[in-house]
Parts: structure tokens; sequence; C-alpha cells
């Protein structure tokens, strides 16, 4: 799903118009309509909502909701927020037909400000997508006021304050902070990005039908990978496959009690479906790998005890590396030689992305279209410190740009960065992932998904997918904080089944 900016929006918005032969005022009622859908689906009957509008569509928005709620015997209670001698024509509109029904109260400075009931649900549509500057005025003194306030707030489209795109947050900028988004079409940039996605609480997208056609033909550099963009990837096994049609993963890693890592990656590429595995590394790991992967094959420079060194001849699998891998200078030096000897993408996470931060003059030689999956850490120490959202999506660019390769940048969320500039922001996973070896499990799924052929974007993108999924269906079964990464490689089986 494409994620739009402001003013993709408007074009989208003007075009659905025309292709469907409907007003502004329709569009506005159609998408009122979904919200006040989702909240009689939410709150009983007997619940009071504050409504509080701008002057905008988002304003406008209120009142159509106000309209139907009261409609349907719905206490409600509306303030425009008069900060503005501006009105849209749509606001104006529905404010004319609202009048009939209910007394419209209008806040136009701090002494007009009402107490709020203290169970009432508060509407936030006073700034949508329209917003382009920090709030001030009466405005501010109103939402830093229900900020304070415990009631339930349900922002509509975006909580007012928030722009769509990333913008530069000094703590100043006053911006609602919402439990609810009731979004409009496809969720907003800033509805993804750690520093600004608390203020948007549970979101969901409300379809309102804008056209599918002229959406096609925007370009947008952000998506939001749902189940349906995966299931563009998947392919049938053909009945006369064998174990070398699905490749062979050389998983490169561990050292001395930090072996677990390189035994969770190597299990989850066998998991998502590799034909063959060898877990390369030194040879305390041995024992450890044969015993837990039986699966597996083992290999290992025989002389390395504790950590991997020494020389590195390359067999042509699909190389994983940097479970577990940690940093010693002789270590750092065998990474290179891996890096020189391979010729096809790989996948380098963890230390061995420590090391490359380290060694940035060795980032040129990776392969093309290699994966790096660093966490935010690890992405920093790659690409150097950043003070805002804007400059670190920009670090992302510039760095696949730079070494034409892509990045997953893991987290709530994660963002897979392909070599193009496009960034792809990941819809399933959960906080019980934030547990050690997590990482560990995705290295091996998108290594294995590439031994299969998968292309390096298809194989981040549905790597990072299901490896959410199969944290999601884990805590359907046990709760958050009891999920281990081993947990992960026993469910990735069944989130394959959702392909
Ligand atoms: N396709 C869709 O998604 C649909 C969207 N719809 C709805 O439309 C909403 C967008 O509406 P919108 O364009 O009228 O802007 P909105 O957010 O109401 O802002 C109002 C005006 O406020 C002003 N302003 C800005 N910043 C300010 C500030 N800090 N302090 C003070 N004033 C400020 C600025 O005007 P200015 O003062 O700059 O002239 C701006 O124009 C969208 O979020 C959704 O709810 C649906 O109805 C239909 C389908
Ligand atoms: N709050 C969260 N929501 C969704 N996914 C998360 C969350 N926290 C962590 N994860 C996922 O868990 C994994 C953690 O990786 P990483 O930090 O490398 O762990 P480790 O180094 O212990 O293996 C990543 O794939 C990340 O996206
Ligand atoms: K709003």
């Amino acid at each position: 799903m494409k994620i739009f900016n402001a003013p993709q929006i408007k074009e989208l918005d003007i075009y659905t118009l025309q292709e469907q032969k409907i007003t502004s005022a329709q569009l506005m009622e159609r998408a009122a309509d979904k919200c006040a859908t989702w909240l009689r689906n939410k709150y009983p009957i007997h619940t009071h909502f504050t409504i509080f509008c701008g002057l905008g569509n988002n304003g406008g928005d209120g009142l159509v909701i106000a309209r139907i709620l009261l409609a349907h015997q719905y206490k409600v209670t509306v303030y425009v927020v008069k900060h503005s001698p501006n009105t849209s024509p749509d606001f104006e509109e529905n404010l004319a037909l609202l009048k009939d029904s209910i007394t419209i109260k209008t806040i136009i400075s701090e002494k007009h400000i009402p107490p709020i009931e203290e169970h009432s649900v508060i509407i936030d549509a006073m700034f949508g997508a329209g917003i382009n500057r920090p709030i001030e005025g009466v405005c501010k003194i109103l939402i830093d006021q229900i900020n304070t306030l415990n009631n339930q707030k349900v922002a509509i489209d975006i909580p007012s304050g928030l722009p769509c795109e990333v913008a530069d947050f000094s703590k100043e900028n006053t911006i609602l902070k919402a439990n609810y988004t009731l979004t409009f079409e496809a969720p907003k940039l800033t509805f993804l990005l750690p520093k600004t996605a608390h203020y948007v609480g549970n979101w969901k997208i409300l379809s309102i039908g804008l056209s599918e056609n002229y959406k096609q033909t925007i370009e947008t550099q952000y998506e939001y990978i749902q189940s349906k963009d995966i299931l563009k990837f998947t392919e049938k096994r053909a009945s006369f496959s064998h174990k070398g049609t699905f490749g062979h993963v050389e998983m490169i890693g561990g050292s001395y009690g930090k072996m677990g890592a390189v035994v969770l990656a190597t299990k989850a590429s066998l998991r998502i479906g590799a034909g063959l595995a060898t877990a390369y590394t030194p040879n305390c790991g041995m024992q450890i790998l044969q015993t837990s992967v039986p699966e597996a094959m083992w290999t290992g420079n025989l002389p390395c005890e504790h950590f991997l060194e020494g020389n590195y001849i390359s067999t042509h699998k699909t190389v994983g590396i940097g479970p577990g891998l940690g940093i010693h200078p002789k270590t750092q030096t065998f990474l290179h030689l891996v890096i020189k000897a391979t010729k096809t993408p790989m996948v380098i996470d963890a230390d061995a992305i420590n090391i490359l931060a380290k060694n940035k003059e060795w980032l040129n030689q990776i392969p093309k279209n290699s994966i790096l999956t660093p966490h935010p850490k690890e992405f920093e120490r790659l690409v150097g410190s950043f003070t805002n959202e804007t400059e670190k999506l920009q670090k992302l660019r510039a760095f696949t740009a730079t070494y034409q390769c892509l990045v997953v940048l893991k987290g709530a969320h994660t963002a897979i960065a392909d070599v193009n500039g496009t960034i792809y922001f990941n819809s399933t996973g959960n906080p019980g992932m934030a547990t050690g070896g997590s990482g560990d499990v995705l290295t091996g799924m998108i290594a294995g998904l590439l031994a299969q052929k998968y292309t390096p974007l298809q194989a981040a993108i549905l790597g990072v997918y299901l490896h959410g999924l199969a944290g999601d269906l884990t805590i359907k079964e046990i709760g958050m904080p009891s999920l281990i990464a081993s947990d992960l490689v026993n469910y990735i089986g069944k989130a394959t089944l959702h392909m």
C-alpha cells in the first residue's frame, strides 16, 4: 500500500471527485460516515462525545460525524475552535446543516475552553492533513489541556498538529496525543516513525473509495507492507523439486559464549524453506550446532577455537554473516575476506555490521544488492548520529544509494530501504519481539529466502513480514513477555501458511 504525502492526498481527492462524479461534500460525508460507524461499533449508545472542530475540512468531518451520531441518539457536544476568519466551503455547508440539530459552541479565546466531562469521548477534528505550521494561540492552549486529561481521545485522519510527512519535531510543538486515530485510505508516514508514532495511538485505516486508477500513477517514496503485498511474491513448490532447488545457506557467525545466535539463524533459514544449511563457526560451535540443529551441516576453520579468523574460501552458497560473530581484530580481517570472496548478495547482520562500521572503506566491497539488517544503534554506528527522523531517512537513502545495497532498519514497523530509495514499512510484529535473538532469526529467514532465489527486495520484505507475523502468532498463544526468539523459529511454519 502506498503512503501519500499531503499534496498527493489532495491530488488523489480531486481526481476521485472527477472520476466518480461526486462533490467534495459527498466525499466528506463518506469519510465521516466511516468514522461514525467505527465509533458506533466501539462505544455504547449512552456515550457522550465532545467534538472539537477546526475550520477546514478536518473540522467539516467533525461536524458530519456529530450529525450522524446525533441521528443515532448519542449525546454530542460540538465546539468550533475559531482561530482564524477563514473556513472551507464544506465546513460551512455542514455547519449550516448541524445548526438545525444542536447549538454549536465556539471557542475564540482561552476563557471559552470548557471543562470536559470525565467520561466523555473526545473527538479531535481540529487539524488534519492541511496542517502547515506549528499550532499556536487558543488551539495550543486547548490541545495542551486535552493532553492532560484521561478521557479517551479519537483523532480524525491525523492527531491535530502532527504533519503527514516528517518534520523537525522540536519539544515546543503542540500535538494532540490520541488513543485512536481513524485515518483515511492509507497511513501517514509519521504513524510509522519512532519519534512520532506515539501521538497516533492505535490507528485504523478507513477506506473511503479514493481512485485506485489514480493511486497507481502516483509515485511515492514510501510503502506500507500488508499481506496482499507479499502474496504477489509467493510461488508453489514444483512436484519434482529437490533440496538443491531451494538453495544452500552458509550461516557464518558464532564465538565462544555466543553460539546461540548462529543456531537460531541457521534453524530459521531451514524453517523458511532453504534446501540445505551449513553453519560456519569456530571450532567450539561444532557440537553445539550439530546437537541443536541436526538438519544442518557444520564447517569452520578448524584452528579457530573461540572466534573466526584465518582464511576463507567461497563455496558459492548464500551467505549470511554476523550473528554472534564478535569483533576480534582477527575476525575483522576474516569478515573482509568473506566480503571479498562473495560475489552474490549476502545478508550482513549484528557484529558484521559493527565491524563494517569500524572499517567503512570495506563497505564499497560488499556484493551489490546485499542486505544489511541493523537495529537502530547499529545503523547509527554505520552512518553517524542523526538528530531527527528526516535526517535518519535521508541517511538511510544515501547509504543504500552509495553502497548499492538494501538496509533493513529493525524495530517497530521495520523499514526496508531499497537501492532505488523506496522505503517499505512493515505492518507485522509486536513488542514481545524485543528480546535477545529475534534479530538472528530474521537474518536466517532472509538468507533462507535469498537461497530460494527470491530477489533481495522480495527476500527482505517477505522475511521481515513473516518474522513479525511469527511473533504475532506466538503472542496469541503465550503472553508478550514470554516470547523468546526460539518461539519465532517455531512459528515460522504457521506464518508461512498465510502466504
Ligand atoms: N482524501 C481524504 O483524505 C479526505 C480528507 N478529508 C478531510 O480533509 C482534511 C484536510 O482538510 P484541509 O485541507 O481543509 O485542512 P485541515 O487539516 O482541516 O486544516 C485546515 C486549515 O487550517 C489552516 N492551518 C494549518 N495549520 C495551521 C495552524 N498550525 N494553525 C492554524 N491554522 C492552520 C490551514 O489554512 P491556512 O490558515 O494556512 O489558510 C488549513 O487549510 C483531512 O485531514 C480529512 O480530515 C475528508 O473530508 C474527505 C476526504
Ligand atoms: N516493539 C517492537 N515491535 C515490533 N518488532 C520489534 C519490536 N522490538 C523488536 N522488534 C523486532 O525484533 C527484532 C530485534 O532484532 P535485534 O535488535 O537485532 O535483536 P538481537 O540482536 O537480540 O537478535 C527485529 O526484527 C525487530 O524488528
Ligand atoms: K484531527
